[in-house]
């Protein structure tokens, strides 16, 4: 199997006297469609954020497409796309500007910028927005941006944060497409996520996290199991809590 993000023994402490990641393992396989969950804190965004090369491990290793993040993060961001929980854009340029400068920065001359730009509003939707401030955007139009922006130098791998997080049916759906065309040309994409059932939906493989680790990996519908949904199975493996009777009376 090739790998495409493979992360071994990655540990992160804040200084609190806790591990965030406390000795995460990843082996996510090139061409895939990944999916990582779990419950909030459990160190998804940590652990990203260490394979991506913007947060240093205290311990461990990661790489990207075969080449080793922290000794060589720039070859490593020349294989990947990431796209943050809330993008960080620049609010005073329009949607255009910044892909075209998004492009300008990845080293591509001014009339290829264009030509990717104009493709990329064009699939997400964004010709009529694309003259707009970013500032004055709505949440799903900078994820939709913030997704063109990691895409215009077109990577092998894309890491994405929380994508389908307060998106609507439609925003979910042109995002799914695009993601699909992108795996469909040979790229991986990795993304964490709560929402169990886009998981089950586009994932060949699934890591649920908790507490810093990884507590099962695996195909879908391995870790589904005997589980009617994979929701099911999450609550199931990192605990949900039932209401006991008189609890909550005077609700
Ligand atoms: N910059 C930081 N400084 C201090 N603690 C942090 C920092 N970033 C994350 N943490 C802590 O690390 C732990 C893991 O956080 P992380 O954001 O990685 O979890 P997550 O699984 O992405 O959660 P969520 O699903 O809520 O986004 C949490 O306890 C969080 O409070």
């Amino acid at each position: 199997m090739t790998t495409a993000i493979e992360a071994t023994g990655l540990y992160k402490s804040f200084g609190d006297g806790t591990w965030a990641v406390d000795g995460m393992n990843l082996a996510v396989p090139a061409g895939s469609f990944y999916g990582i969950a779990g419950p909030n804190g459990a160190g998804k965004t940590t652990t990203l954020r260490m394979i991506i090369g913007v947060l240093r491990p205290d311990h461990g290793q990661a790489s990207v497409d075969g080449v080793e993040v922290w000794p060589d993060p720039r070859e490593a961001k020349r294989r990947l796309g990431w796209v943050a929980d809330n993008p960080a854009l620049f609010e005073r340029l329009s949607g255009r500007e910044m892909l075209e400068y998004a492009a300008l920065m990845r080293g591509m001359d001014a009339q290829e910028a264009d030509r990717r730009a104009t493709d990329l509003l064009h699939v997400l939707d964004m010709e009529d927005s694309q003259s707009k401030m970013i500032a004055d955007y709505s949440l799903g139009m900078r994820k939709r941006i913030g997704l063109a922006v990691a895409l215009i130098h077109r990577p092998r791998v894309l890491v994405l944060d929380e994508p389908f997080g307060s998106l609507d049916p439609v925003n979910t759906q042109v995002m799914e497409d695009l993601l699909q065309r992108f795996r469909a040309n040979g790229g991986t994409v990795v993304f964490s996520s709560h929402v169990m059932d886009v998981v089950e939906r586009l994932c060949d493989r699934v890591v649920v996290v908790a507490d810093g680790r990884a507590r099962v990996e695996g195909a879908v519908a391995e870790v589904r199991g005997q589980a009617p949904t994979l929701q099911q199975a999450f609550v199931d493996l990192v605990g949900g809590r039932d209401l006991g009777e008189g609890e909550l009376s005077w609700l």
